[in-house]
């Protein structure tokens, strides 16, 4: 078998188009843009780019962007009241502090701090109790939009075995508690899980997420499964000195069993970025108190 590839850089596409149609609709009954808010302390190369490209994808959209940038050795009290200051802003309906922090900043702390229904990230603890009991709230953009691939892809989603590889608080559990809604049969596996690729055998759906190089091989992968791969981790390349993006699944092994498998790049990466803008947008109707239908994006 060989695998159809799940185009993320396409579907990602179409989703900031269609959320660009709602912004612009947005605009007109509510008298101004939705308004995102980024903040990005210190100079990680790639952290920069994701920032950039955040803003330029919300200012494209159609909404409006706020792009805070602090030096490295900046203090906690400092980040702690300009996030204060954003929570209070009318102009900004969501907030998104780009991780990692520096080290001497305490992540959890400055998430806390964050307003959580201003938290498009969907990473504060009232956003993550809202996923676990399934109430409305933020949901992280990563595995949202891994959902999103998943279900173009197989439609409903009820009664599959999914294998989460990965219990990270930004894409592991909340992946987990995504797929346990649409009525999958979840295993959470992880650095302890005994017979790991005996365990992902039996799924039908595997979501890598361990940030380990084509960790995941492709005899462990079941024929016909649907595999989304979340890692990003930079390689030396085959020449050059130069490095290659892979993921944490071995693509072309996995490729020759599954029944779709997403890319790395151009598969789950464009869809966090798609799915920050959505959540923003939502934020924006919330705060408005303007409605938009559920299923609307
Ligand atoms: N506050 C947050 N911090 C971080 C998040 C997040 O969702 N919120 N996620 C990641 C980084 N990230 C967005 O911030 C992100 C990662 C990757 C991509 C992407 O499009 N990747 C491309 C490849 C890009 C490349 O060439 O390096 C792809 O996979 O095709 C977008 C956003 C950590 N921090």
């Amino acid at each position: 078998m060989t695998a159809t590839v799940i185009d993320g850089k396409a579907f990602a596409a179409d989703l900031r188009a269609r959320i660009a149609t709602l912004a612009a609709a947005f605009s007109a009954q509510a008298g101004r843009q939705a308004g995102l808010a980024v903040v990005l302390v210190g100079e990680d190369p790639a952290s920069q780019v994701y920032v950039r490209s955040k803003g330029r994808s919300t200012v494209e959209a159609g909404m409006a962007s706020f792009e805070h940038k602090l030096p490295a050795d900046t203090d906690e009290a400092t980040l702690l009241a300009l996030v204060e200051r954003l929570n209070a802003d009318p102009a900004v309906d969501g907030i998104l502090v780009q991780l990692p922090l520096p080290r001497h900043l305490d992540e959890q702390k400055v998430i806390a701090t964050i307003n959580p229904d201003k938290d498009v990230d969907g990473f504060h603890v009232t956003n993550a109790g809202r996923l676990a009991v399934g109430q409305a709230g933020f949901v992280p953009c990563t595995p949202l939009g891994c959902l999103m691939l998943l279900k173009d892809r197989l439609g409903d989603l009820a009664g599959l075995d999914a294998v989460v590889i990965g219990r990270s608080n930004i894409v592991g559990k909340p992946m987990a508690q995504l797929l346990l809604a649409e009525s999958c049969t979840v295993t959470v596996a992880h650095s302890k899980t005994q017979n790991l690729p005996e365990v992902v055998r039996r799924a039908d759906i595997v979501v890598a997420a361990v940030g380990r190089p084509e960790m995941v091989k492709g005899d462990w992968i079941k024929p016909g499964a649907t595999v989304i791969d979340v890692g990003i981790n930079r390689v030396p390349g085959a020449q050059d000195g130069k490095t290659r993006l892979v993921g944490d699944v071995a693509y072309d092994e996995a490729a020759a069993v599954a029944g779709a498998i997403t890319p790395v790049p151009g598969g789950v990466g464009p869809m966090t970025i798609a799915v920050l803008l959505r959540n923003t947008l939502v934020a924006a109707y919330r705060n408005a108190g303007i409605a938009l239908a559920p299923d609307a994006i």
